[in-house]
């Protein structure tokens, strides 16, 4: 495992900010971490690289525990925090090649990795300038070339997206994208269609528990107590043998021949559909199931 989350409580004072939190992120998986304001995403993200200790619980890396092996886990991880602190006076590749020797990284190999990190992030035109003078667009991929300056197998990135033009968004989407094929990435936000846009799996968190945790392809019937089916036919049907069908709980006429089937959390009802419609030699010209809008899963998740 890439990242072990193990009942991890952080405490501030009286208040529970992460509240025995467990999860897992494979080698080379891009894990959402979703949650509203105040969720304790960042805390998470902060423990799970060194910069806060846990309360309780714990979190490894490789393999390394957050606490007996920090040196270790710093080896293994990559961070942009939320608010992407950089030396604004400093000109890009400058910039890079100090963070790279904090690292550790040393003439011929330094240089290599600064030219690798600057390609891969798009940064090349901009490189010659202060940071200070980039878009912020530009500074998110300069603090994506630090994350992986050492190139960590684990990327955790707070809020990467956050202030972005619509472009810049796109861009930094499909830059995390990228980045995901080779390492573990732990990506947070609160946007839902960000998650279904860049990651494999989802966890979200509210109010520091975990509420979900589901892969992408799932996301659309997360925290529904029911499937929704529209059935169209060409012509009249009877529609008592459609209220027959296991897990079928009400039936709506939409219009003539159409029908919404409400059917039980779990239970797909589309191939019974289909077998009774051939059965009966009905004209089936339309089943689909109906998907629930992203923003309103992630409220009533977190509500
Ligand atoms: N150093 C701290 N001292 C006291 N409370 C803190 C501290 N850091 C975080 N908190 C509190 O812990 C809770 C979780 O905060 P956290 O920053 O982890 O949330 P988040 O999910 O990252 O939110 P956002 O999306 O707004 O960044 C909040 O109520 C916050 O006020």
């Amino acid at each position: 495992m890439s990242v072990e989350v193990k009942g991890l409580t952080k405490l501030f004072g009286i208040q529970k900010a992460v509240d025995d939190i467990s999860f897992a992120v494979q080698p080379g998986q891009v894990l959402g971490f979703l949650g509203p304001n105040g969720a304790g995403k960042s805390t998470t993200m902060k423990i799970a690289t060194c910069y806060l200790p846990p309360s309780a619980g714990t979190i490894t890396i490789n393999g390394y525990d957050v606490q007996e092996a920090p040196i270790e886990v710093r080896r293994n991880v990559g961070y942009l925090p939320e608010h992407n602190p950089l030396y604004l006076d400093m000109y890009v590749t400058e910039y890079l090649t100090f963070i790279g020797q904090l690292y550790g990284l040393k003439s011929k190999n330094l240089k290599k990795r600064v030219e690798e990190m600057v390609a891969l992030c798009g940064l090349t035109i901009e490189r010659r300038k202060k940071i200070g003078s980039l878009s912020k667009g530009y500074r998110q991929r300069v603090g994506l070339a630090q994350a992986l300056i050492h190139n960590p197998q684990v990327l955790i990135l707070d809020e990467p997206t956050t202030g972005l033009d619509p472009n810049q968004l796109s861009e930094i989407r499909r830059l995390i994208k990228q980045i995901g094929q080779e390492k573990t990435v732990l990506f947070s936000t609160h946007i839902m269609q960000e998650v279904s846009a860049i990651c494999d799996r989802v966890v979200i968190i509210n109010k520091g528990k975990i509420v979900a945790d589901s892969d992408v392809a799932s996301l659309n019937t997360l925290g529904q107590q029911e499937i929704s089916t529209l059935v169209e036919f060409e012509s009249p049907i009877e529609e008592s043998l459609l209220r027959g069908i296991p897990g079928v709980q009400a039936i709506h006429l939409v219009k003539a021949y159409t029908y919404r089937i409400i059917s039980q959390k779990n239970s797909d009802i589309r191939s019974a559909v289909f077998s009774l419609a051939a059965t009966h030699h009905w004209s089936l010209v339309g089943l689909r199931q109906e998907e629930h809008s992203l923003e309103k899963i992630f409220q009533s998740l977190t509500k």
